[in-house]
C-alpha cells in the first residue's frame, strides 16, 4: 500500500507530518476472548503519541504485535510505506521497531556497553566492545541520555538503568521506539530526565510511543493520543483538542470522582506501634530510628521519593530479609520475631509492590492465587483436599466485586494485564478482613477507573475499623485518602502531620529533605 500525505491532512496535521506506521483492522484473540478488535491506528513520523486505555484494554497486546512478539490473527501493519510483518522480536527491530519495557531485560553484572550488544547477531569477527563503547557514547552524547558504556549495570539507579534500554534500541538502529508504562518505575526528577531524552529523540525525527495511565503526563508530554477501551479503537486526537478529563471519560466511559469527603477519624486503639525501628540490609542501614503508630480506622501514609527507604520499613515491620533494632507491637502485644507468618498471624495484611516478584503465583489461577493464604481452611479445603469448587466460587465472587477483567475465573494470574493483577492481589488480601494493612503502591500501573475503585475500598476498609499504612510515591494520592502523613527521606521518617495541617508544598520540601 502506498502511504500518502492524505491520511495526514485528514488529521488536521502539516503535511510534512507523514504516518510512519498504520494498522489495518488489526485483531488479536485469546481463545474466544478477543482482546484487539479491528484496530485501525495511525501514528506520525516524529511525534510522541500516547495509547491510553483501562486496564485490560488491550495496549499491551497490540504494541506487542506492533514489536514483533505477538502475531496479529488478522489484519495488517504497514510501517513507512510497506506492508510489514513480523517473525520476532528480532525482525521488527531489523526494520527500526524498538521496545522498552516496564520490566527491564538488563544483566546486571554486565557492563551498559556488554548490555547493549548482548543478543545482537553477525556481530563481525574484528568487532571489538571498545567501538561499541564509542558508539554508545555518541548517541549518549547525540540524545542526552548521559549513560557510560563501561559502568555495570547493577550500580546504576533505575532511571539510569531504564536509559540503557533505550540504548539497546538506539544502537541497534531504532526509529519507532515504544514504552511500556515508563515513568512507573521512576522518581519525579527520573520522570523530567526521561522527558528531556524523549524530547530530543523526538526532535531528530524519531517516533515514540508513550503508553501510560498517567494523564498529567500524558499531556505535558504527548502530541497524539489514541483510547482503546474493550479491545476497541474508540478514538485518536492532536492532545491539544483534548485534556485529562474528556480522556478519563473516554477510557473508562463514565466520570472519575475524586474520593468523597469522610468523617474526620476518632482516636481508636493504637494497632500498631513502632519504637526506635532500625534495619539494615547487607550491612547497610537502611531505616533509622523509625516512630510512629496507627490506629483503628486511620490512614497514615508515608510519603516519599521512590527509594527513600519505603520497602525497606515494609521489609523490616515483615521481618523480610533484614535485621532490624527496635520495637513493633500489634495491638499492644510485642512482635519479638516478626515474620510474613507472625503478621499475618497477628491480622497484618500486605500488598507488595512489585507483584510480579512477590505478589501472586504467575501460572497459577486467580482463584487458586486467591485463597493462597486460607487455603487449608473452609470452604477451600474438606478433608486435607482442596475444593475446586469453594476456589471458583471465591475466584467468581472476586472477580465480580473486583471488576477483574478477564476472559475466565479459571484464567492463570500471569495472562491478566498488569492492573488487573493488582486487583487480584488485592482482592486476596482484603478477602481476609485485616486489622492493619501495608498497602505499598496500591494503584501502580492501575487506569484511572480501577484507581478510583482501590481508593474508594482503602476508604471502606478504614471505615470497618481497619489501619491502614499507605506507601505510595504519589502525593495526590496520599493527600486524598491520609488522615496523617509522614514523609520518608534517607531512611528516616522526618516529620509526621495531620492531614489538616499538611500542604502539598511542605510536604514536597521535606520529601527532597528540605
Ligand atoms: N497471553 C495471553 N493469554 C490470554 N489472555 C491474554 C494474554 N495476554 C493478554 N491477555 C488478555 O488480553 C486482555 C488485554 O491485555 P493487555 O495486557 O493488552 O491489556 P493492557 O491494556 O495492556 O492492560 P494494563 O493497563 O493492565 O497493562 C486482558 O484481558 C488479558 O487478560
Amino acid at each position: 500500500m502506498a502511504i500518502t500525505a492524505q491520511a495526514a491532512k485528514e488529521n488536521g496535521l502539516p503535511q510534512t507530518k507523514m504516518p510512519i506506521m498504520e494498522t489495518r483492522g488489526l485483531v488479536k484473540r485469546f481463545g474466544a476472548f478477543i482482546a484487539n478488535d479491528s484496530l485501525n491506528l495511525t501514528i506520525y513520523k516524529g511525534e510522541i503519541h500516547a495509547i491510553l486505555g483501562e486496564n485490560g484494554a488491550g495496549k499491551s497486546t497490540l504494541m506487542n504485535m506492533l514489536s514483533g512478539l505477538l502475531t496479529p490473527d488478522e489484519g495488517d501493519i504497514f510501517y513507512d510505506g510497506s506492508q510489514v510483518s513480523f517473525a520476532s522480536p528480532r525482525a521488527a527491530m531489523e526494520i527500526g521497531i524498538g521496545m522498552v519495557h516496564q520490566h527491564f531485560m538488563l544483566v546486571p553484572a554486565l557492563t551498559v556497553a556488554e548490555n547493549v550488544v548482548l543478543g545482537m547477531k553477525r556481530r563481525t569477527p574484528w568487532f571489538r566492545l571498545s567501538q561499541a563503547c564509542a558508539e554508545i557514547e555518541r548517541l549518549s552524547e547525540r540524545f542526552g541520555l548521559d549513560v557510560d558504556p563501561r559502568k555495570r549495570v547493577g550500580e546504576l539507579s533505575v532511571g539510569q538503568q531504564q536509559r540503557v534500554e533505550i540504548m539497546k534500541t538506539l544502537y541497534r538502529g531504532a526509529d519507532f521506539i515504544i514504552m511500556d508504562e515508563p515513568t512507573a518505575v521512576l522518581t519525579p526528577p527520573e520522570v523530567e530526565d526521561l522527558f528531556r531524552v524523549l524530547h530530543a529523540l523526538r526532535e531528530q525525527g524519531k517516533t515514540i510511543v508513550f503508553i501510560s495511565h498517567k494523564l498529567q503526563e500524558v499531556e505535558a508530554l504527548c502530541d497524539r493520543v489514541t483510547v482503546l477501551r474493550l479491545g476497541k479503537h474508540i478514538a485518536s486526537m492532536p492532545m491539544r483538542d483534548t485534556n485529562p478529563g474528556e480522556l478519563a471519560r473516554l477510557m473508562v466511559g463514565r466520570d472519575i470522582q475524586p474520593p468523597a469527603d469522610r468523617k474526620p477519624r476518632e482516636d481508636g486503639e493504637k494497632l500498631l506501634e513502632v519504637a526506635n525501628l532500625s534495619a539494615w540490609q547487607n550491612g547497610v542501614q537502611v531505616i533509622h530510628d523509625a516512630n510512629f503508630d496507627l490506629r483503628e480506622g486511620e490512614i497514615l501514609g508515608i510519603a516519599g521519593v521512590d527509594g527513600n527507604g519505603q520497602r525497606e520499613l515494609c521489609e523490616a515491620l515483615l521481618g523480610l530479609g533484614t535485621k532490624h533494632a527496635g520495637s513493633i507491637a500489634v495491638r499492644g502485644r510485642m512482635i519479638k520475631q516478626p515474620s510474613p507468618k507472625a503478621m499475618m498471624g497477628s491480622g497484618v495484611g500486605y500488598i507488595p509492590e512489585d507483584r510480579h516478584r512477590e505478589g501472586l503465583m504467575l501460572p497459577m489461577s486467580i482463584g487458586e492465587n486467591l485463597i493462597a493464604k486460607q487455603y487449608r481452611q473452609a470452604p477451600f479445603s474438606r478433608y486435607r483436599m482442596l475444593s475446586r469448587k469453594g476456589i471458583r466460587d471465591a475466584a467468581s465472587r472476586a472477580v465480580q466485586a473486583f471488576d477483574i477483567r478477564t476472559p475466565a475465573v479459571d484464567h492463570p494470574a500471569g495472562k491478566l494485564s498488569g492492573g488487573n493483577q493488582q486487583k487480584v492481589v488485592l482482592a486476596r488480601e482484603l478477602m481476609l478482613r485485616p486489622d492493619i494493612l501495608l498497602a505499598m503502591q496500591p494503584t501502580r500501573g492501575m487506569d484511572v477507573g480501577a484507581a478510583e475503585y482501590v481508593h474508594r475500598r482503602l476508604l471502606e476498609e478504614r471505615e470497618r475499623g481497619c489501619g491502614i499504612l499507605l506507601i505510595s510515591t504519589e502525593l495526590e494520592e496520599i493527600l486524598a485518602l491520609a488522615d496523617r502523613i509522614a514523609v520518608m527521606y534517607k531512611g528516616r521518617i522526618v516529620d509526621i502531620v495531620d492531614r489538616a495541617d499538611a500542604d502539598a508544598e511542605r510536604i514536597g520540601l521535606r520529601m527532597a529533605g528540605l
